[in-house]
């Protein structure tokens, strides 16, 4: 007898099987149980689909209505993969919920690309050869001998997480160089070493952070036990991966769907979220605060928000980890009398310093802040803060300097007749490369070569105006033309060039695009090779380097006047992180961060003169508060582009016309729509409209139901225009 089976399928955003979850029913002579794959035909084509649970009355997965005559059989049964697990099959139904999407895309987007590829003798074969040739991973958690004696910060930290349970998710406020990551490590030994089946999952906001930590946890579990995911890997790395993170059918079990050896440590980005842990105990999350664990396409999920409802479904331990807690965790670990539902453990001392009680301010570097009012009009980088550079290269020692801008200026100008370098297609200036020689657009990645002379007067006084790294750099090598590498041995690297002229090296986008091109540039610098390393945010986190005593930043203050309310979190954050990369070793002298402004004494800055990160949040929530803001408030965005800016409006008035009356009973506000800050892109017209609730219940509410409207209104003249539509629940940049 033929059994119908409702079978997730990925669907197009915009379809009508899209808004009914995505699920459709297929015909198949085998029963087979939720969470197994499918290949099934659609239209035309032939798809991998995931057997799902049946709609309950409680579950309020919509169901599609079953035409008999056009039922169709399943093509085959990926038999060999055992079952997606129940837990993980809920987290998807929440995500696809939660972010307004279809479980059918998000479930499907889950699995590893190389999956869609294989048939079920293909896949079959894949994993009988990784039982053959698989280590066996059960030997881990067993780790080397000799390993560090924890400070008492740490050991207090762990103590209170070997007596915490799954209920309440921890928040490990550690300062920067206060051993988070040795927490982590610890917490996962003790898992694995309490339950031997026990898997743990530890996430980093960034690829080129994971490098860093594989090696940290292979040196520490041996390579059998770590596997890693994350999208810089390749299609077939990721499938051995995502596969044996999943677990191989037993030999005899195979039809019985017996799990055998799942790799007990999983490292990723955001993604590995999703990965199939079947027996996932312990998930932490570095860096928490960081937006890189937000993704900003499909469904647009938090990852981080994601570990804390996956804690609570698989009943696994969660720990959050950072110097600079996003304001919602640290809202969420107040105190528990105050309604907190986090525990919060604090690690506030570096872990040099606690071996030194003397070091001042926890070890922690001292920031000094130059007053740019008061320094030679013109320059870029100040009199003193030059000054401080060749004494720390003079030593030895090595310099940060922080920008977060790449190429060499942002804009090219015109004197004569005002012309800018605006890209033709977005509301953009194009960026001056002046190493190739190009104006490059950083939205579209529109490129041309640098013109002679001004394309609008024919004047040849065309000048950049601003800086990136690439200026910064050339810069400092002029400044720093006449400065020696000292000649002891402890400074001059392997490479033995006391003596020689100041090494400069610079790190961003536009000098890592090879691979391996940042590994190579990074170990130059932890090798000694570096006297000044230039670069953006992608060396401002995570990194551990042993030798910078010095950290510069030069010009911070745009983002204190940024129109987005979370634009000071960012840029305390980022700052902290910066300068948590200068004097991360006990051994070197006192360190410092140096920060050129215009406004020395903004709250901001003296916040973060102190380290004081409990203050600054207090104030910004309060702020918060009194707006009515997240934490305090709900928030989504729908975004939509058109052609033209009206039509790209003209969709968001019309949804929120219609949206009206649900939302006033709900108390959800409806804001006007309005461009986005960035309004053209490749020549596409952006717009946005804000949908705020005190209550994220309500808000969810409204948007599920809004969601058939929003459909409905692209077969309307407001939704002629439109290309696309979406929305973004707990958007990040507003
Ligand atoms: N108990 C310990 N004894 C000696 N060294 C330690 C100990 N714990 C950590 N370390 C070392 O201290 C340094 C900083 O630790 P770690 O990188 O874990 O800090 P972190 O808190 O993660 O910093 P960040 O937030 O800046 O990334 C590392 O080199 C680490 O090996
Ligand atoms: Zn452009």
């Amino acid at each position: 007898m033929a059994h119908l089976l409702p079978i997730l399928v990925p669907t197009p955003a915009h379809s009508k099987i899209h808004l009914a979850g995505g699920m459709l029913s297929w015909l198949s002579e085998q029963t087979l149980s939720p969470g197994m794959l499918v290949r099934v035909p659609l239209g035309k084509r032939e798809v991998l689909g995931m057997v799902w649970d049946r709609p309950t009355e409680t579950r309020d997965t919509p169901t599609h209505a079953v035409d008999a005559d056009k039922l169709r059989p399943i093509t085959e049964a990926l038999t060999a993969l055992p079952p997606l697990s129940e837990s993980w099959r809920r987290l998807v139904d929440f995500t696809a919920r939660y972010y307004q999407r279809s479980a059918g895309e998000v479930a499907l987007a889950a699995l590893p690309p190389a999956l869609r590829e294989l048939s079920g003798e293909q896949l079959a074969r894949r994993l009988k050869k990784q039982l053959r040739a698989g280590p066996n991973p059960e030997s881990a958690g067993t780790p080397v001998s000799n390993l560090p004696t924890l400070t008492a910060e740490q050991a207090t930290a762990l103590e209170a997480l070997a007596q915490g349970d799954a209920s309440a998710p921890f928040l490990l406020f550690g300062a920067t160089g206060s051993g988070k990551t040795e927490v982590y490590l610890r917490a996962v030994q003790a898992m694995l070493a309490r339950d031997p089946q026990a898997q743990a999952l530890v996430m980093v906001p960034e690829i080129n952070l994971t490098p860093q930590l594989e090696a940290r946890f292979v040196e520490r579990f041996g390579a059998a036990a770590v596997v890693s995911l994350h999208s810089g890997m390749t299609n077939p790395q990721r499938l051995q991966s995502w596969l044996a993170a999943h677990g191989r059918p037993t030999e005899e079990g195979e039809a019985a769907g017996v799990i055998a050896s799942p790799v007990r440590i999983v490292l990723g980005t955001r993604m590995a979220i999703f990965a199939s842990l079947p027996r996932l105990r312990l998930i932490v999350v570095d860096e928490e605060h960081d937006p890189s664990y937000k993704q900003q396409e499909g469904a647009r999920y938090s990852a981080r928000d994601l570990a804390i409802y996956r804690g609570r479904l698989e009943n696994a331990q969660v720990i959050l980890g950072s110097a600079t807690p996003s304001l919602e965790s640290w809202h969420h670990s107040r105190p528990a009398e105050q309604g907190g539902r986090y525990v919060r453990l604090a690690m506030p001392n570096r872990v040099g310093a606690i071996a030194r009680p003397d070091a001042p301010g926890g070890g922690l570097p001292l920031v000094r802040r130059v007053d740019m009012r008061h320094q030679p009009k013109g320059a870029v980088v100040s009199p003193p803060l030059l000054a401080a550079m060749r004494e720390r290269i003079a030593r030895g020692e090595q310099c940060l300097v922080f920008l977060n801008r790449r190429g060499y200026a942002p804009v090219l100008h015109c004197a004569e007749c005002d012309w800018k370098s605006e890209c033709p297609h977005c509301s953009a200036y194009r960026v001056f490369h002046k190493i190739d020689r190009t104006l490059r657009c950083h939205h579209c990645g529109y490129t041309e070569r640098v013109p002679r002379a001004c394309p609008s007067c024919g004047s040849p006084d065309i000048r950049p105006i601003g800086r990136g790294t690439e200026q910064i750099e050339e810069h400092l090598a002029e400044l720093l033309a006449d400065v020696r590498r000292p000649l002891g041995a402890a400074a001059t690297g392997e490479a033995g060039t006391g003596g020689g002229p100041v090494r400069i090296a610079r790190i961003d986008a536009d000098t890592t695009r090879r691979k391996g091109e940042l590994q190579a540039q990074l170990a130059q610098v932890h090798e000694g090779e570096v006297d000044v390393l230039v670069g953006t945010q992608m060396i401002a986190k995570g990194h551990d380097f042993r030798r910078i005593t010095l950290v510069a930043v030069i010009n911070p203050d745009t983002a204190l006047f940024s129109s987005d309310f979370r634009a000071p979190e960012r840029l305390f954050s980022l700052l902290m992180q910066v300068a948590g990369r200068a004097g991360r070793d006990s051994a070197a002298g006192a360190s410092e961060v140096w920060v050129q402004t215009e406004q020395p004494t903004h709250p901001l800055y003296e916040a973060l003169k102190r380290h004081d990160y409990p203050a600054f949040a207090a104030q910004q929530l309060l702020e918060r508060e009194q707006a009515g803001l997240p934490p305090f408030s709900f928030q989504a965005l729908v975004r939509t582009e058109a052609r033209t800016q009206e039509g790209a409006q003209a969709f968001l008035n019309a949804a929120s016309a219609l949206g009206q009356d649900a939302a006033t009973p709900l108390a959800v506000t409806l804001y006007p729509a309005v461009p986005m800050s960035v309004q053209r892109v490749a020549n596409v017209e952006r717009a946005q409209m804000l949908v705020e609730s005190a209550s994220r219940a309500a808000l969810q509410r409204f948007l599920s139901d809004w969601q058939a409207t929003l459909h409905d209104l692209r077969g309307t003249p407001e939704g002629q225009g439109i290309l696309r539509w979406a929305v973004d629940v707990d958007p990040l940049a507003i």
